[in-house]
């Protein structure tokens, strides 16, 4: 089976764009794994199949598999290339769209200067509703990481997130404590480790070590998830700007009860055919 796909990236955070709506695309976590594969497929952080959707008030369905082939609910960096993708397809010639995803509705917006804005729904950080992030109210929490033990705010952006605030980002210690906080039983769904420096009031550095893919250059809902951490511990004005490894999102959340609001940029690298 050939199957037609597009490369995009979303600040560095690059994905494989099929299209479901006029392909028939259904695909084991093995081919999943083998489209991400940087040397025996085309190589990607995250596939993401855009769908038709059975929900009257949404658009589209857009489902999203990270590198080692689960499906996951949310992913911020592919909402905005999801939309880019959509429109260069003539898929739509809407430039605000309502989007199914696994964990709600989400509308990301092509501005007409051609960046695109996400509305990323609200945070959510009540235990009582994620269970499998949160055990306690407090913003922040301990988290026993092998000998030490590290303080956590956890958000969920739809998909579970862990933050730490650090004073060097570059000196964090993303590869070596990350992939043990990702699977730690604390997280039965695992969980994305965010790593945060705070420079000023609206100025943040961002690493991510993504659950399923590993350190990215950029995370859009761990962007999302670490200004809500920033803001809930009182060291972040509402509109941040997110500098990552590859680039740098800008985010806006009003406080509780809000949505939070993601603008940033959505690349078409290629476009190319796989035999699967
Ligand atoms: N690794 C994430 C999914 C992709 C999120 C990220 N690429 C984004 O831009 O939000 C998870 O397992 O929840």
């Amino acid at each position: 089976m050939s199957l037609k796909f597009t490369k995009m990236h979303g600040a560095g955070n690059d994905f494989v764009v099929l299209d479901g709506v006029r392909q028939s695309v259904a695909l084991s976590p093995e081919q999943i794994r083998y489209i991400a594969d940087r040397h025996f497929g085309i190589g990607c952080d995250q596939v993401l199949l855009v769908e038709k959707t059975q929900r009257d008030e949404a658009d589209f369905r857009y489902r999203i598999f990270n590198a080692d082939g689960g499906e996951v609910e949310q992913c911020g960096n592919g909402a905005r290339c999801f939309v880019r993708f959509v429109h260069d397809q003539n898929l739509t010639s809407k430039r605000e769209i309502v989007v199914e995803t696994k964990s709600g509705l989400i509308s990301p917006r092509l501005e007409e200067d051609g960046r695109i804005t996400v509305n990323m729904g609200l945070p959510i950080f009540d235990p009582a509703q994620i269970p499998f992030v949160s055990d306690s109210t407090e913003v922040i929490q301990p988290l026993q990481v092998g000998n030490e033990s590290v303080q956590i705010t956890v958000v969920s952006m739809g998909n579970p997130h862990a933050v730490q605030v650090v004073d060097d980002v570059e000196t964090a210690p993303v590869a070596t404590q990350g992939p043990f906080i990702e699977i730690h039983p604390r997280f039965p769904k695992r969980v994305n480790v965010g790593y945060m420096q705070v420079v000023d009031r609206e100025h943040i550095r961002l690493r991510v070590y993504e659950r399923g893919a590993g350190e990215t250059l950029s995370c859009g809902t761990g962007a999302c998830a670490a200004v809500v951490a920033g803001i809930r511990r009182k060291l972040l004005d509402n509109t941040v700007h997110v500098a990552t490894r590859g680039g740098t999102l800008s985010i806006t959340w009003a406080g509780e009860r809000s949505p939070v609001m993601m603008t940033g940029p959505a690349i078409t690298v290629f476009e190319g055919e796989i035999n699967l």
